[in-house]
């Protein structure tokens, strides 16, 4: 048979011809990102497919993340922008009366964006013929799962995609109203006067960045001893400097939030108790007008009935091989016809990752083995400026030099430096280049900068295509752009080896 048209070209591919009678080719539990890059491309593959969806359609990312975030962020940003009076009289621009929000219209875009988004994504999947199946589904066995009230659903394959839910540590106090985790943040029910925020994660940096914007004063309480662990520790710095001081974000590190006891709004305060995250001692008690629980999330996997399948995770976490197989435990055996993608293996939780992997799932179900390059898949925090980075930080970088033997690279080019940034007057970030001094590969790179999310992407890229840094020196890009950041680093790594 012709494929259709889609992922997988012209190729001529095979339909899977079922030995059994099975009701599908494909099932897959959940619907969210990674639900739904996996159905697309089973279906591009001719795979007949059902999801899920647990009556979830767009999962997280749709629902509870990336989407409803990036409205508030772009909402809050051009708050932030527009009452940023000496920015704007930098270009001549003056705003009498400064530049006021109105909550529940913020609210509004965020929750419009999400059901305009949780619309398209479901009417993708039925236009090309996905069942989408509003039950949860568990694991009975091989080919296939209980989906409630007595009935089953077979497959050949089946594909767990159940993704994460946010993880609030013993002793917190989630009310949902003065403590509460991202899920209910994003509904933007209020802009709390003063609040803390637990965890200095990707979750916690953003929404600094919204509360900020809109008028509230953050605090950070960070287990660790360092601020934004996620980063390169030169691009934290330099983030501390952007993102955290001009704002007046206060912080404490190396103590952890023991004891959260809710609050009533405009009655009583939250109390927060901190301790020393290496003695236990008593640090100190703060008093806030509410406080955000980002402290990281875990796999959604309680409900899928693997133990009783005998599939043992690890704190939930699925353990899959690197074709997102599942494994039936750590270092386990391959369940047969079983695979799991997106934040339920916790390998990355990106959306982007999520979709890759299903999209991964599908070819290895087809017989084309794939092997996803993590190391190669961007990812951001949309700041203002943003945070972007791929591969490798220099700390691993390092390593990694050390251990294979080969000189390190490092090329950092200025945004200070760059016509269209100085013009929009973002002249703040760097592009750092991590390279391989030998064979000129890419080990990773970091962008702190305006549209750093956007510029990463033709590093990725050139990462992923394994392009050297000398090819990439000779491209050409487009002036006066924000990607000449870029291409001044690129050009730096060839500087280096003139010398
Ligand atoms: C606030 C926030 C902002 C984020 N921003 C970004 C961002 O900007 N960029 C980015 O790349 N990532 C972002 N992420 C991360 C991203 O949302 C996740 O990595 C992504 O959603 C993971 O996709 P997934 O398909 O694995 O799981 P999910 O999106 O969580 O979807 C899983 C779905 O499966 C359903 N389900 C679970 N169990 C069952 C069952 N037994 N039967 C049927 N259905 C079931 C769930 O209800 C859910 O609908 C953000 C996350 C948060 C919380
Ligand atoms: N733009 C994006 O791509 C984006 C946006 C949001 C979320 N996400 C994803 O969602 C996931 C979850 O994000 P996150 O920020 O919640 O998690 P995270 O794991 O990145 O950060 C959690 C932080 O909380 C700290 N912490 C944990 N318990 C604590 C305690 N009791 N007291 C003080 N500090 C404590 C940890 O040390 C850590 O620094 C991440 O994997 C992230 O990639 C991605």
């Amino acid at each position: 048979l012709v494929a259709p048209s889609g992922l997988g070209g012209t190729r001529t591919k095979r339909r899977w011809i079922a030995m059994h009678d099975f009701d599908y080719d494909v099932a897959i539990v959940g619907c969210g990102v990674g639900g739904h890059g996996a159905a697309l491309h089973a279906r591009a593959m001719g795979l007949k497919t059902c999801v899920l969806s647990g009556g979830d359609v767009g999962g997280t990312c749709v629902n509870r993340g990336c989407v409803p975030s990036k409205a508030l962020l772009a909402a809050s940003g051009r708050v932030r922008e527009m009452s940023d009076e000496s920015h704007l009289a930098s270009m001549g621009i003056s705003l009498p009366g400064g530049a006021t929000y109105d909550r529940e219209g913020v609210a509004a875009h965020a929750a419009q964006l999400v059901a305009k988004v949780r619309g398209g994504l479901e009417g993708s999947l039925q236009r090309l013929g996905v069942d989408i199946i509003p039950k949860f589904g568990a694991y009975h066995g091989p080919n296939t799962l209980d989906v409630g009230g007595g009935e089953r659903v077979t497959a050949r394959d089946i594909i767990l995609a159940p993704g994460s839910v946010p993880f609030v540590p013993p002793g917190v106090e989630v009310d949902g109203e003065t403590v509460y985790t991202s899920d209910e943040a994003l509904l933007l029910d209020h802009v709390p006067e003063y609040v803390a925020i637990i965890g200095s994660g990707i979750i916690g940096l953003e929404f600094s960045d919204v509360y900020t914007a809109l008028g509230s004063e953050v605090t950070f309480i960070e287990a660790l001893d360092k601020l934004m662990p996620a980063f390169d520790r030169e691009i934290a710095r330099l983030a501390e400097r952007l993102l955290l001081t001009p704002r007046g974000i206060d912080y404490r590190t190396g103590v952890f939030a023991s004891k959260v006891t809710a609050g009533k709004r405009g009655e009583r305060p939250v109390i927060i108790e901190t301790i020393d995250a290496k003695t236990k001692e008593p640090v100190e008690t703060i008093e806030v007008d509410a406080c955000l629980v980002a402290t990281g999330r875990v796999a959604n996997t309680k409900k899928l009935g693997l133990d009783q399948a005998g599939i043992e995770t690890v704190r939930g976490v699925v353990q899959v091989d690197d074709r997102m197989r599942v494994l039936d435990g750590p270092d386990g055996d391959v369940v047969p016809h079983l695979y799991c993608i997106g934040d339920a293996n916790g390998i990355q939780m990106l959306a982007h990752t999520a979709s890759t992997q299903g999209i991964s799932a599908i070819e290895n179900i087809c017989g084309r083995d794939n092997v996803v390059d993590h190391e190669s898949i961007p990812g951001a925090c949309f700041t203002h400026p943003e945070v972007a980075q791929v591969g490798l930080d220099e700390e691993a970088a390092k390593a990694r030099a050390d251990e294979h033997g080969f000189e390190l690279g490092k090329a950092v080019s200025h945004f200070r430096a760059n016509s269209k940034a100085l013009a929009e007057g973002e002249g703040e970030g760097i592009v750092k280049v991590l390279f391989n001094k030998d064979t000129e590969q890419i080990l990773g790179a970091h962008i702190i900068g305006m549209h750093a999310a956007d510029l990463i992407q033709e590093v990725a890229n050139a990462k992923k295509a394994g392009t050297s840094v000398r090819d990439l020196a000779f491209t050409t890009h487009t002036h006066p752009t924000l990607s000449e950041v870029v291409d001044a680093a690129f050009k730096e790594c060839v500087g280096m080896f003139a010398h």
